[in-house]
């Protein structure tokens, strides 16, 4: 097995690690105080499930859908209906039973290219915070899931990617990454994706292990520099843990 990251809990497989994130996530809604709840998705493949479990019978009477404010940690410059966009992606596991607010989904602009829907995004962000600065003692997020991609990336941060470095904006484009053929994204950075009340990773499959084998291995991965004001957890299924 190989040895997994501090706050990891391994699960049966991915419906198993899906169920519990969406506890985790009406656990996290239901404390967070305020009359505003901010989460932050993931994209990729992994949390499709999470996304429709939570627009489920059985689950979509218990989120507090009226309060929560949902943001994407990342997207590709694609139209929101290309099957590569994150938004589709959410939408279509949403689809229609999830009774979300229009006004309460922050989409990351990608009609203008990689530099400018960066600079929206990002002002969008700090509307919605009500601030310009981070301050250290309210987070941004009460939430914020991340996945772990097969080559090391978390959000659309890249190892060895200037995006990585990035400390003073909360949102940095992401031109190129080595992988072809790559399209362009746009990524939350470091702080911004650390500012948060909780932080959870969902990690399943075999194509996992790799990166989970380099981060035990010491690499420095993106995920290393990401910290939450509450824990940082992981939910990795059998499979990626090589069970
Ligand atoms: O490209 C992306 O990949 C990562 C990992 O996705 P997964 O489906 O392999 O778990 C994801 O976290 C990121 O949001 C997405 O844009």
């Amino acid at each position: 097995m190989i040895p997994l990251p501090p706050g990891t809990d391994v699960m049966a497989d991915a419906e198993a690690t899906a169920r519990a994130a969406a506890e985790h996530l009406i656990e996290m809604a239901e404390s967070a105080e305020g009359d505003r709840v901010a989460i932050c998705l993931s994209g990729g493949s992994t949390p499709k499930r999470l996304y429709a479990l939570l627009a489920s019978p059985g689950f979509v009477e218990r989120v507090p859908w009226s309060r929560i404010h949902w943001f994407f940690g990342d997207d590709r410059v694609v139209p929101w209906d290309d099957a590569l966009s994150n938004v589709r992606m959410v939408r279509e596991a949403f689809g229609h039973a999830a009774p979300v607010p229009s006004t309460h989904l922050s989409f990351i602009p990608s009609d203008a290219g990689a530099e400018a829907g960066a600079r929206r995004y990002e002002r969008m962000l700090r509307d919605f915070y009500g601030a310009e600065r981070l301050d250290p003692n309210r987070p941004l997020f009460d939430l914020v899931l991340l996945g772990l991609g097969s080559d090391g990336h978390t959000a659309s941060l890249f190892p060895g990617k200037p995006a990585v470095a990035e400390r003073d904006s909360w949102v940095a484009p992401v031109p190129e990454a080595g992988m072809e053929p790559f399209v362009p994204r746009i990524t939350l950075t470091v702080p911004a994706l650390s500012s948060s009340r909780s932080t959870l990773f969902l990690v399943n499959g075999a194509g996992k292990r790799e990166p989970l084998q380099r981060l035990a291995d010491g690499e420095d991965l993106p995920v290393r520099h990401i910290r939450s004001n509450g824990r940082v957890r992981w939910f990795i299924d059998r499979e990626a843990a090589g069970l």
